[in-house]
């Protein structure tokens, strides 16, 4: 709502109630997010607010009181389960300012009547600053990244990126350029986007943030302040100078800033748990923008989906920071092939001693989440359950350390022993000895200390326990003494322990002698409650029992807490090292059960795959076989760069497949990840380009020839020798010639400017014909087999060109009708003998298709006569067959094909397929 619509009006003469005067304070304070107003058990939304809300969450929007005359829109979510609302809500992008009560209400009424119960916000929950298991997605980081500029002097500037994961206290900072920011920005995939207003007002840049299409905070300030960023910094980090995070440039130290200063006004002043900034080397990283991301659908397919994608396909990690790793790694493969390589030994080294790999795996499927559980314990909104999880993961830690133990390893499986040692084994100690086996969510609910851990808890818990056994007792002597088996001793919160009896005997408890010890307190329908003296003692000493005991357990779980926060770097290390060997042993499964190989990766510009496969569709095939094709873009003898390869085939003959699989492939290597094929050798790739035509691209719903030229001409100007470009289909989307020159020359710019290696995917048969201009271009093509008239797609690459397009048959493979198919053959006919007798320059209205088609349509052909075999063969369902009734289908199937004969002899049929 715009608050300050509610705020004055001056001359009006309805009253402001105290709670709204409070409310609109509050509202005005945070005029960006929707403000959950606690009221008892409920979170309240009014105005606007509850409007919003009250659509986005499909509850109902009533009303409460009014305001300036009228009705207050009004909706509440309950306070239990205020979570599950609020992961909603982020999930839709909006922010929620949590207010609750800061005073008891009590104390409020000690200021007179009509006070208000003080409120105050003590959250802002937004997309990017979550912390909640139940709010977080747990194979996935959760990344909020703040942005700055800081002008050069010269015509660009510099921009600088922070990027937190307040779930796991990961910050990093970084440098780039206006023209990297689009691609830094898909890499790190953000939740949300912190950015000062003044970037906004540049045109270009926002056209960038806003691209990424997540939601975008903006900051009315920009900290580019050396002396401002730097303070912010050191202030949140608790240090006196910031030469402990490194060189950090101006840009990376007002990026940092900004997105210090954000979480600590989302998190209301606590310093927030963060490691200290960290930079990249942004080198170190191969580069894919966010378009190539999406069209090989590395982490969702282009529909949104995790299933479908190359993570979904190759992960097989067993923990949730695992598979966040993994996520991690697809999203940012590296380009040096020493740590490449340091990748590639821990999965071999798995891959060959299975019984370890298996070991290993079934120790990791039991370790939780450390990392997130220790942060939210340090955000002060853990519970005894995070403890657990620190012990569990402590636990993992040694028992893998075991397994690991005097083995000779390669270094990166090596250096995570060591991390697995990292923290002090008290730890897991305290942990192991004080908590319970099972454990409440809140730390409110008490029970979660192990009893004989604390003599005092003890004591106190007895006490409670012994004092409800006393209560039994005392309901029996009563029911004894009075002689009513009827009597119960009962509770309820607002009378607390009473008696109760049926109304009769309840007369008889109001007269003396028992009115001395039983005080009426309640008559209800056909039932009466009494308290007495002995009771309200009994209920004293249960109540004040209960809490000390609370109050013990509470101060153990601080202590506890305490001791996790301070270990707080060892903890992070054996997290960080459970992951990657989670991930390291996760590949090397996934290397054995679908039979990918060790890779070479190196420095040269070398690309030669042998028996090749797409990770993603030959495991969509469900056992039908994938055929595996080579792809060979190694510089020839005679050249110093990579090849381009110009591929031709039919329609669904599997030429995009073939330009994903090796741009994968590439991926996977440099991840450091085995790969999909019999053999490889990678040159590392820096760049990464995919593009596919128009048509490909409408799932996005951006199928502009526009697009893909913008997109094109990104691919020219940035690509080097050392990049994979795969371009599938560009210029499709316009006419024949435009498109085909188009193609044609951004061939030649490939070949000729840009140097890199590249597989290029066409209808345009007439491209193939470069080759024989162009040195380092090579066509190739996808093989078909013709039978009966029919196309067959042999989905194998082989060198050379496609005769034709086979566009028809795979358009009648498709179901097109069998009238339209022979009349997309006449056309096709005519236009093909024009273009031989030289029409095809003349006016459009001049071309036979137009002509025949003003002439005579010809009379569809008929649709194929049914055959009753084929039409029962459809019906069945061989899963659902018995052996037996398998044969009698067979018997049945044999006997209607007879018949069918008789009515269709063969070779009246094959006349009418060949009209
Ligand atoms: N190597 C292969 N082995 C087995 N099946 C394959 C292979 N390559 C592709 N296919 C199958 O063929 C289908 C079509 O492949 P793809 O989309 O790559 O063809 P295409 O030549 O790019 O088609 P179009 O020109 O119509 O875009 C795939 O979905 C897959 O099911």
């Amino acid at each position: 709502m715009d608050a300050s619509v509610h705020t004055s009006h001056p001359g009006q003469d309805h009253k402001v109630t105290p709670m709204m005067e409070q409310y609109i304070e509050i509202k005005t304070a945070n005029p960006d997010c929707l403000l959950f107003y606690r009221m008892g058990d409920f979170y309240e939304l009014f105005f606007e607010d509850a409007e919003q809300a009250s659509r986005a969450l499909g509850i109902m929007l009533t009303k409460r009181g009014k305001h300036q005359g009228e009705d207050i829109p009004m909706c509440g979510v309950p306070v239990e389960r205020a979570d599950d609302y609020l992961q909603r809500l982020i999930a839709k992008g909006f922010r929620v300012a949590v207010c609750e009560q800061i005073e008891d209400p009590a104390e409020a009424k000690k200021r007179g009547g009509k006070s208000v119960v003080k409120r105050d916000v003590v959250r802002l929950v937004t997309p990017g600053t979550l912390t909640e298991d139940a709010l977080l997605d747990p194979r996935r980081s959760n990344r909020l990244i703040a942005l700055s500029r800081v002008p050069t002097g010269e015509d660009t500037a510099r921009i600088g990126i922070a990027t937190v994961d307040i779930s796991t206290g990961a910050f990093i900072v970084e440098e780039t350029s206006p023209s990297n920011l689009a691609t830094d920005i898909a890499r790190l995939d953000p939740a949300e986007i912190v950015v000062p207003e003044a970037m906004l007002d540049d045109e270009l840049l926002e056209a960038i943030i806003r691209g990424a299409r997540v939601p975008i905070a903006p900051v009315a300030r920009d900290i580019t302040d050396g002396a401002t960023a730097e303070r912010r910094l050191t202030e949140a980090f608790g240090v006196t100078t910031s030469a402990g995070f490194g060189q950090l440039s101006r840009a990376e130290l007002a990026a940092g800033a900004t997105a210090v200063s954000y979480i600590v006004r989302t998190q209301r002043g606590a310093r927030p748990p963060l490691s200290p900034p960290k930079q990249t080397g942004r080198d170190d990283v191969l580069h894919i923008d966010g378009a190539t991301r999406a069209s090989l659908e590395l982490t969702r397919t282009l529909g949104g989906d995790r299933a479908g994608s190359l993570l979904h396909a190759i992960d097989r990690t067993v923990t949730p920071a695992g598979g966040r790793l993994l996520a991690d790694r697809l999203a940012s493969p590296l380009t040096r092939p020493g740590s490449i390589t340091q990748r590639l030994d821990s999965v071999s080294l798995l891959v060959e001693d299975a019984r370890l790999r298996r070991d290993l795996r079934a120790l990791l499927k039991a370790t939780p989440d450390l990392v997130r559980a220790a942060q939210r314990l340090a955000f002060r909104r853990g519970g005894p359950r995070d403890l657990a999880c620190v012990r569990d993961a402590l636990i993992a830690g040694r028992d893998v350390s075991t397994v690991l133990a005097g083995r000779d390893l390669p270094a990166e499986l090596g250096a995570i022993r060591e991390s697995l040692g990292a923290p002090d084994p008290k730890i897991l100690a305290a942990l192991g000895d004080a908590l319970a086996e099972t454990l409440p969510l809140r730390t409110s609910d008490g029970g979660f200390v192990r009893s004989g851990y604390d003599p005092d808890l003890d004591a106190a818990r007895e006490l409670r326990d012994e004092s409800r056994k006393v209560i039994a007792q005392l309901q029996t002597r009563y029911a004894d003494e009075t002689g009513q088996r009827t009597l119960r001793v009962k509770h309820t919160n607002f009378l607390g322990f009473f008696v109760e009896v049926p109304a009769p005997t309840g007369e008889i408890l109001r007269t003396p002698p028992w009115n001395a010890t039983f005080v009426h307190r309640q008559t209800l329908q056909g039932a009466m409650r009494f308290s007495t003296v002995e009771l309200s003692d009994l209920e004293q000493r249960i109540a004040a029992a209960g809490d000390r005991a609370l109050a013990i357990e509470s101060a153990i779980f601080e202590r506890l807490s305490q001791i996790v926060i301070e270990a707080g770097d060892p903890l992070k290390d054996l997290s960080d090292a459970l992951a990657a060997l989670d991930v390291a042993s996760a590949l090397a499964e996934l290397a054995a059960d679908r039979s990918y190989v060790r890779p070479e990766v190196d420095l040269s510009l070398d690309f030669t795959i042998e028996g090749g496969r797409h990770p993603v569709v030959e495991q969509a095939l469900n056992g039908a076989p994938f055929i595996a094709n080579g792809c060979d873009l190694t510089p020839s003898a005679s050249a110093e760069n990579g090849r381009i390869c110009m591929i031709t085939g039919p329609n669904m003959g599997g030429k995009s497949t073939y330009l994903r699989q090796n741009a994968l492939i590439a991926i996977l290597a440099q991840i450091g990840s085995f790969v999909p094929a019999s053999s490889a050798r990678i040159g590392v790739v820096d760049r990464l380009f995919s593009r596919v035509g128009a048509a490909d691209d409408l799932a996005r719903g951006r199928s502009t020839f526009m697009v893909e030229m913008v997109e094109t001409a990104a691919i020219l100007n940035q690509a080097g020798e050392r990049s994979l470009v795969i371009l599938d289909e560009i210029g499709r989307g316009t006419s024949t010639f435009d498109g085909l020159s188009i193609a044609s020359a951004t061939v030649e710019h490939l070949h000729n400017s840009n140097g890199c290696r590249a597989l290029f995917a066409t209808h345009f048969h007439e491209l193939t014909e470069l080759s024989k201009r162009l040195p380092r271009l090579f066509n190739a093509t996808m093989r078909v087999a013709e039978w009966k008239g029919d196309v067959v797609l042999l989905h194998e690459v082989v060198p050379g060109v496609a005769d034709r397009s086979y566009g028809i048959q795979v358009a009648k493979l498709a179901g097109l009708p069998a009238s339209v198919v022979e009349r997309a053959k006449t056309v096709l006919a005519e236009l093909e003998s024009a273009d031989r007798t030289g029409k095809r320059g003349k006016p459009v209205s001049d071309l036979p298709l137009f002509s025949i088609a003003a002439a005579a349509p010809p009379p569809s052909a008929p649709e194929p006569e049914s055959d009753p075999s084929l039409d029962a063969l459809d019906g069945i369902d061989p899963d659902d067959l018995t052996p037996r009734a398998a044969l009698e289908a067979l018997y049945r199937l044999k006997a209607l094909r007879k018949s069918a004969s008789r009515e269709f002899p063969r070779d009246a049929r094959a006349s009418k397929k060949d009209r």
